[in-house]
Order: C-alpha cells, then sequence, then structure tokens
C-alpha cells in the first residue's frame, strides 16, 4: 500500500500548543483541519488497502495503517511491536517529519528548563567517557616513558605539569559522568513524572470525550489502544530480540507498558549513543594515524610473497578495523533479523484431551493472523483468570461448583500460550544463538591478535589501549544504538497512534452524522451554526420524531432498527414493550442521542444533528437497564446523575427519596463506602492488575539499563548480553556508576540477601496490617439487587427536574410491587402538565403491563413499531400487545 502523493498536508505544528489551555475534550484540544476523516477513515483504510487517489486521509494516519500491514496484507493486532524491515524503518523515518513538532511541544510545555539539561546531560554523558579514555592512554604512555627511561638508565626529566593535567582530566570526566549521572536521575524523575501525567491526562481526557459511536469504529479502538501504548495505559506486545537482554532472556516475548518517558529516553539513549559512536570512532582514527605515522609500512599486507591463503592475509591496520567493526556488524545483522521474524502464535487447537496441539504452517512462519490468534491467547487467560479474582463470579464459582472446570480451561491456554512461545522463541533464539556465537569468535580473534602484538612494536602501550577500549567502546555503543534505534522506531508509530488520537472528532459532534443536516465535510463555520437547544425548547419538553430511523451496531450484518417513524409529543408518556430481543432498549439509546442512525431524527422540529450533544445530554436523564454499580460513596453513586449537585444534600435527598432509596440511606448513610460485587475483589486489594504498570515499568527500564547502559567506557557488562564481559576491562573503565540513563533505578535496589521468612516480630507486624485493610474491606457496604436499582432510579431523578426527556429502561424489575406501584406514581407525576407549567417527555420500557396501561400512548417494538396506540386502542387491536396484556392479566385471575 503506498500513500498518495495528494495527501493534505501535515498538521502544523502547535497542535499541542493550541491543546495546553483546555483539556477538557478531545476536539478542544485538536482542531483538525479536515475534520471529515475520522468518521469515514477505518472504512478508507481498512476496507480498501490502497487508499485512493484524493483521499483524506492524513499522512500520519496512513503511515500509522501501512506500518500494521504484513506482508500478507493483514493488520497487526493493535499493541504488537511491528517487523524491523527496511520498509518499515522507512516508514517511521517518514513519520518523523510529521511529528517532531508535536513530540517537542509535548514535553516542551512541561517543564522546558528540565527538559533542556536533560538534553545537555545526554550529549556531555556521551562525551565524556573519550576524555577519560583519551587521558587514561596518555597516563599510560607516561608510565611506559618512565619504564623505558628507567630501563635505559636514561635521567630524562618528567614533565610533571602534563601528568598532572591528564590526571586531573581523568579524574574530571569520571568525577563529570558520576555527577551528570547523580544530575540526571533526579531530574529523570521528574521530567519522568511531569512527563507522564501530561500524556496521562491528555489519553484520559481523549478517551473520556469520545463517544459510543466513535469507540465502537474499528480504526478507533486501534488508535485508541496504541495511543495507550504510548500513554502506558496499555501493553504492547515485544518482539523476538527486542528491547536488549531482557527481551532476549524471557524469548523475546513480554508484555510491556512503554511510558512517554521511556519514549524519551529511547530518543535520547539514541542521541547519546550516537555521540559515543562518533567520539569513540574519532579516537580509533586517531589511534589508527598515530599508528601508521609511527611506523608507514604497517599497511603493507603481511602476506606478500607467502602461498594462498596466507597470501590474502591483510595489513594489520585493516585487520584490526575489521576486527573492531565485525562483530559490532554480526550483532547489529543479527538482532535486525530477528526482529523482522513474524511475531508469535502459530495456530491449533485444544484437543479432546485438553491438550494445545500446535498447527503446522507450510512455511513454517506464522503471520498476522497467527498472530492475532496468539493476542486472543493472551486475553482468554485473562478472562480466565478473571473469574478466580473477580469476586463478582464467586457466587456462581463456588454454587456450579466450577473450580476443576476453570482450572482445566485455564491450564490448556496456559499450555497453549507456552507452546506458541516456545515455537516463537525457538526460531528466534537458534538464529540468535547463530550470531552470537560468530560474534564472540571475531571478537575473541581480536584480542588474541593484540595479544600477539600485531601492531608493530613501535606503537605506545598508551596507544593500544586506547584502540583497545576504544573498539570496544564502539562495538558496545553501536550494538546500544541498534536496540534504541529499535526502540525508537517501534515508539514512533506508537506516537503517532498517540497524536493522530488527539485530533480524532467524536462522530456524534455533527461531523460525520450521515443523516445529518450538516455535510460530512463541516466547516467550522456551518458547525458553528448549530443551534441552541435551550432556545428551541418546547414548554420545558421535548417533541421527538422518527422518520424512517434506523440502527445497526457496528460490524454487525442486521439492523436492528428499521424504518422506524413516531412522534412524541411534549409531556407525553410513552411506554415501549415487546419481546425480549426486539430493539427496545437500543430504540431508547438512539432517541437519546447516544447512537448514530440512518433515517432522520427531529428534536423540537429541528434535525438532532444541529444540537450539540452535551446540550441535548444535559436535559436528558435515564435509568439504563444496565445500570452501573460504582464502589464509590453512596452520595456519589447517586450525585454522579448531576454531578453540580452531588454535593448539595438537598438534592441528593431528595432524589434518593423519589429513587425510593431512603431506607438505603438509612441503613449506609450518604457517606458510606459501597462494593459493587457484594465479594471482597482481588484487585480491590492491590492484586496484580493494580500492580502491573509498575512493575512492567520498571523491567522496562531495567531492559533498558541492560541494553543501552553507558556503552563501554562506564565499565558496565556487554548490551548484548552475551557472555561475561570481554578481558582487559579494568583500569580505565571500571567505574560502578552503572548505566547512567537509568543507573539510579539498579544502583537503588536493594542487593540484600536473599529473601527469607521474616522475623516474627515483622510477620506480627504484617498480619496487623493485614487485619486493618480486611477492617478497611469491611466497611465497604454490599447492597441487594433491588436496592442498587433504587439508587439507580436515584441517580436518573438527580437530573429530572431539570430534564424535558427521561427514560427508564425497565426501572422495576428488581423492585418490589410497593416500590414498583410508588415509582410509576412518581414517574407519571413528572410528566404532563406540572404545576411548574413544564412538559416533561417520559419514555419507559416495562414488561408489566398492569403500569404499562396508565401510560399515554404504548409503542410495539419488534425492530420496527408493530403497534402503537393507547391501551384501549391496542386492545381493541387484538393485536401482540392484547397477547401480552391477556397473558399477564390471565394469570391473576
Ligand atoms: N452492544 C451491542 N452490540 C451488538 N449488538 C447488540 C448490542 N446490544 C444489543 N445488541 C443486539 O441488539 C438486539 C436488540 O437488543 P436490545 O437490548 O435493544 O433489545 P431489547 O428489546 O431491549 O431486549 P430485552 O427486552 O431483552 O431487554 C439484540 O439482538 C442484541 O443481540
Amino acid at each position: 500500500m503506498s500513500v498518495p502523493d495528494n495527501l493534505p498536508p501535515a498538521e502544523p505544528s502547535g497542535i499541542i500548543r493550541r491543546r495546553v489551555g483546555g483539556l477538557s475534550s478531545a476536539s478542544a484540544l485538536a482542531p483538525h483541519s479536515d475534520v471529515s476523516t475520522i468518521a469515514e477513515r477505518p472504512r478508507q483504510i481498512l476496507q480498501a488497502p490502497t487508499p485512493t487517489q484524493g483521499s483524506s486521509v492524513s499522512p500520519t494516519a496512513a503511515l500509522w495503517i501501512q506500518s500494521r500491514q504484513s506482508s500478507s496484507g493483514k493488520l497487526l493486532p493493535p499493541g504488537e511491536d511491528r517487523a524491523i524491515t527496511l520498509s518499515c524503518i522507512r516508514l517511521a523515518l517518514r513519520l518523523i517529519p510529521l511529528l517532531w513538532a508535536d513530540f517537542a511541544a509535548l514535553f516542551w510545555q512541561r517543564h522546558p528548563l528540565r527538559l533542556v539539561a536533560f538534553l545537555v546531560g545526554r550529549v556531555v554523558k556521551g562525551v565524556l567517557p573519550a576524555f577519560k579514555i583519551w587521558a587514561a592512554s596518555a597516563l599510560l604512555d607516561l608510565v611506559q616513558e618512565s619504564f623505558v627511561n628507567a630501563a635505559q638508565h636514561q635521567q630524562k626529566p618528567i614533565d610533571r605539569g602534563h601528568v598532572l593535567r591528564l590526571a586531573a582530566i581523568s579524574v574530571l570526566a569520571s568525577a563529570g559522568n558520576t555527577v551528570f549521572n547523580f544530575l540526571n536521575s533526579t531530574n529523570d524523575t521528574l521530567v519522568r513524572q511531569y512527563l507522564t501525567h501530561h500524556v496521562e491526562s491528555l489519553y484520559l481526557s481523549a478517551q473520556l470525550s469520545l463517544d459510543i459511536p466513535t469507540l465502537s469504529d474499528t480504526f478507533v479502538s486501534a488508535l485508541m489502544y496504541e495511543a495507550g501504548c504510548f500513554a502506558g495505559f496499555e501493553p504492547r506486545q515485544m518482539r523476538a530480540g527486542g528491547g536488549g537482554p531482557m527481551g532476549k532472556m524471557m524469548g523475546g516475548k513480554r508484555k510491556s507498558r512503554p511510558s512517554p518517558f521511556t519514549t524519551l529516553s529511547t530518543f535520547f539513549s539514541t542521541l547519546t549513543t550516537s555521540v559515543e559512536v562518533v567520539s569513540a570512532a574519532g579516537l580509533l582514527v586517531k589511534t589508527l594515524r598515530q599508528a601508521v605515522h609511527d611506523d608507514p609500512e604497517i599497511w603493507k599486507s603481511k602476506g606478500a610473497g607467502k602461498p594462498f591463503p596466507w597470501s590474502l592475509m591483510p595489513s594489520e591496520p585493516l585487520l584490526l578495523i575489521l576486527c573492531a567493526f565485525l562483530p559490532a556488524m554480526l550483532s547489529i545483522v543479527g538482532t535486525f533479523f530477528t526482529l523482522s521474524l513474524p511475531a508469535a502464535g502459530g495456530g491449533g487447537k485444544i484437543t479432546r484431551s485438553g491438550k494445545w496441539k500446535p498447527k503446522k504452517t507450510s512455511s513454517g512462519k506464522p503471520g498476522a493472523s497467527t498472530s492475532i490468534t496468539w493476542q486472543e491467547t493472551l486475553r482468554d487467560i485473562q478472562e480466565v483468570r478473571d473469574l478466580g479474582r473477580n469476586g463478582a463470579y464467586k457466587q456462581e464459582v463456588v454454587l456450579f461448583g466450577l473450580k476443576d472446570w476453570v482450572l482445566g480451561k485455564w491450564e490448556s491456554l496456559r499450555e497453549r500460550q507456552m507452546a506458541e512461545e516456545l515455537k516463537s522463541m525457538n526460531e528466534a533464539g537458534v538464529w540468535m544463538l547463530g550470531f552470537g556465537v560468530a560474534e564472540e569468535m571475531v571478537q575473541t580473534g581480536f584480542y588474541a591478535l593484540l595479544a600477539l602484538r600485531a601492531f608493530s612494536t613501535s606503537i605506545s602501550l598508551g596507544s593500544i589501549r586506547l584502540y583497545q577500549s576504544t573498539a570496544e567502546s564502539l562495538l558496545s555503543s553501536l550494538r546500544s544504538l541498534t536496540n534504541s534505534l529499535e526502540s525508537s522506531v517501534q515508539a514512533l508509530f506508537y506516537m503517532a497512534a498517540f497524536f493522530e488520537m488527539m485530533r480524532v472528532t467524536e462522530k456524534l459532534n455533527t461531523v460525520g452524522r450521515r443523516g445529518g443536516v450538516l455535510k460530512v465535510s463541516a466547516t467550522m463555520e456551518e458547525k458553528e451554526g448549530l443551534l441552541d437547544y435551550e432556545a428551541c425548547r418546547r414548554e420545558g419538553g421535548m417533541k421527538i420524531e422518527a422518520r424512517g430511523l434506523g440502527f445497526t451496531y457496528p460490524g454487525a450484518e442486521e439492523a436492528v432498527l428499521r424504518d422506524i417513524n413516531l412522534v412524541i409529543e411534549p409531556g407525553t408518556t410513552l411506554a415501549i414493550v415487546g419481546f425480549n430481543g426486539g430493539g427496545k432498549t437500543t430504540l431508547v439509546k438512539v432517541l437519546m442521542g447516544l447512537y448514530d442512525h440512518t433515517g432522520s431524527l427531529l428534536i423540537n422540529d429541528q434535525p438532532i444533528e444541529r444540537f450539540s450533544p452535551n446540550q441535548l445530554h444535559a436535559r436528558t436523564t435515564c435509568c439504563f437497564q444496565d445500570h452501573s454499580k460504582y464502589s464509590l460513596t453512596l452520595r456519589e453513586n447517586v450525585g454522579i446523575g448531576n454531578v453540580p449537585l452531588m454535593e448539595d444534600d438537598e438534592a441528593v435527598h431528595a432524589a434518593i427519596a423519589k429513587g425510593g432509596a431512603t431506607s438505603v440511606e438509612q441503613k449506609v448513610g450518604l457517606e458510606g463506602k459501597l462494593n459493587r460485587t457484594g465479594v471482597p475483589d482481588a484487585s480491590l486489594g492491590g492484586g496484580e492488575g493494580a500492580d502491573a504498570p509498575a512493575d512492567e515499568q520498571a523491567m522496562e527500564q531495567a531492559a533498558m539499563e541492560q541494553g543501552h547502559p553507558g556503552p563501554g567506557f562506564n565499565g558496565s557488562g556487554p548490551p548484548g548480553g552475551r557472555g561475561p564481559p570481554p578481558p582487559g576491562r579494568g583500569g580505565f573503565r571500571g567505574t560502578s556508576s552503572g548505566g547512567g540513563l537509568f543507573g539510579a533505578t539498579s544502583s537503588s535496589r536493594p542487593r540484600g540477601p536473599p529473601p527469607g521468612p521474616p522475623p516474627p516480630e515483622v510477620m506480627q507486624m504484617m498480619l496487623a496490617n493485614d487485619a486493618g485493610a480486611s477492617r478497611g474491606f469491611k466497611e465497604r457496604h454490599s447492597l441487594s439487587g433491588g436496592q442498587w436499582q433504587k439508587l439507580a432510579l436515584s441517580r436518573a431523578f438527580m437530573r429530572a427536574d431539570q430534564a424535558d426527556l427521561v427514560v427508564f429502561d425497565e426501572p422495576s424489575a428488581a423492585l418490589d410491587p410497593r416500590a414498583e406501584a410508588e415509582l410509576f406514581d412518581r414517574i407519571h407525576a413528572l410528566s404532563g402538565s406540572n404545576n411548574t407549567g413544564r412538559k416533561t417527555t417520559t419514555i419507559y420500557i416495562s414488561h408489566r403491563f398492569s403500569t404499562v396501561r396508565r401510560a399515554d400512548k404504548i409503542a410495539v417494538v419488534d425492530k420496527t413499531i408493530v403497534e402503537f396506540g393507547t391501551h384501549e386502542e391496542l386492545l381493541v387491536k387484538g393485536g401482540t400487545y392484547a397477547e401480552f396484556f391477556n397473558l399477564q392479566k390471565g394469570q391473576f385471575d
């Protein structure tokens, strides 16, 4: 798939700047020059692999989609690292000019000075080691000179000033390195906090502002997931060979939540290692020039006049250059090769005996669809785990004796996961082993060459040391550069998703609405032509009119609603009845403007698209059939229905009384905390869900630390993580400052004896804390189904006084007969002309015909409106309504 040349120009930089003032909505954050695109993008991009000429896909989105395409043309599941191929790198490079300004603005906003310090620290840190090596080798030369003088009994004067200067440079470089490490780690912590906070708040804000149709879009949900990877909310699936040694140790397969800070660090560690590569290469050239200067004959091939193959023996400097670069090249090629292998997942099935049988593929290489299988396996495992840890399932697990079934299912899924992991690990592992052994062999050859004094004897000890140190540094810097480049490439795609998501406009926010008056490509002027709902109100009520209204759930083949024609006058009470699955709930959600629709929907004679959803929703309230139970206080559970009045005791009490929940308030108290499951939930107790991100972040950092140390010069182990450090790493490079950027993380870890059972007094303390925690748990109140329903009703009543449209979806399903009768009295009191002169339109769905008959109008819904009229009219009609009514009536007679 290629991106058309005539794509619109990239978003000008400054998007983030414009967002600073108001983070409340994605659209406010991101004025998009082409507001039409989001609604249409998914279909354009996912259904047509090649965007057509003139397509309005933004260049960033197009590149992002392309990056997710596998060789088979299918899309990688969101959150999966891309295979590192040449075309993938090209895509990443094309993203840089589109993203850099937003990225810079994002970080610049929070704390520019600290960011500058962060940047300068990285550059200086890249240069300091070269100084240190140079000074140390020069000192060694002086030592050698004094040995030679002593051996030859010469009394040459020692240039003390020179020695002191060199020593001072060496000490200053070491101290500078340590100081920079210290300052960087403090600064890093602060920068991390600022950035994480900022990006999380942008992400959460965008997530909260998007409406249901937008979030149901496959394009947006994938974008959202990958933006979540960037924000550190969602884990991503790394590839074999990625993430440095940690990735390799774990077979290259792990979930990781890269935070924005990790992304930033990745970019800057690329910078630092690049500086190190340049400075090390400079020193290497200097040493070789010195060697050639000392002995011009050195370039001559040592094989001249010798029989084949000795005649091919290159000159010593050439051999040394080859030995210095070959291991690094092998390492880089090896890493990129393993990263270009397809991701895990091989497909297969669970046999009757419950064993996982992997599928044999003809190519032996799983493709994109199998990596989707892999992700599905992980998701299934998570769901099954949840059966154990989520208290909401406990009662059924106990009652139906699900323990063995859950365990069996979990084990077969885990077996499947391990089989898939092993397969992928083996494939990548064999290649990595081959490259690793070859690299070690060449490196050992390099040392053998030095030991054989390949250089002319005229060259100084310091120069040999300098050569050796810089060659090693170069090698390890290049290895680190490979890793950080790989991470940078992946980070660019997640970052692209993040910035694209910031530009997503809600579908229902006039643009993208298919049946609307406004064109799909509405301009800002047209949008500004929105009607003010408050000016269009009808006597404190709302007239609703549907003409040929239809609705299909995203991804579904069949429409749930079709050709709905209906008029609901202000102040009317409409009851909706029908078969299960007939579309009643869907219809009220469409009428409330929560879903998009086909056909037309008029509110007070104006198309609904002409009103801002926020304004409409401010005049609507609803008690949903699947109402939410919040593990919050009772006040919050009710006050959510009208947040500005949440702290108004009088309003909350009144709503509670109307919802029939006064007895619940008496039992629990307004500030009493509720437990939605009724059973302690492991995740509430700080289980793995709560801790996972922090752990994974720490792992990520540990991986980065090992993968991107202050290479070579800082005395850490080989970044490739393969085997022990090479010989000859002592004297000049052995600081204990650790890995620089992430040094503080590792050095701050306790290094004590392995953990054993705690001493009795500690155990006592832990038990006491545990008891405290469970006391905290017991303070949460569990409610009955009917009590929860009364709270949901109270929530709806919080806004009922100011609402023009009040909707109740099966409000009395869990209520006792008295509560039900009282509720319907209140519902009917709401509508019609009341004392306030307002006409509230009320819609309720119910299967209780004793209450339904009281409604002004009744609609029987079965995908469309099959009957409509008053109770009496429908009875006379003798259709479905009459049948239902008589059935229920018969049960009482
Ligand atoms: N989120 C969804 N995504 C896809 N399909 C859905 C979704 N919600 C409901 N449906 C489907 O839409 C149809 C209508 O569902 P709806 O909830 O509107 O029915 P209902 O008449 O309210 O049923 P009930 O009387 O059982 O509450 C059903 O076939 C259901 O499977």
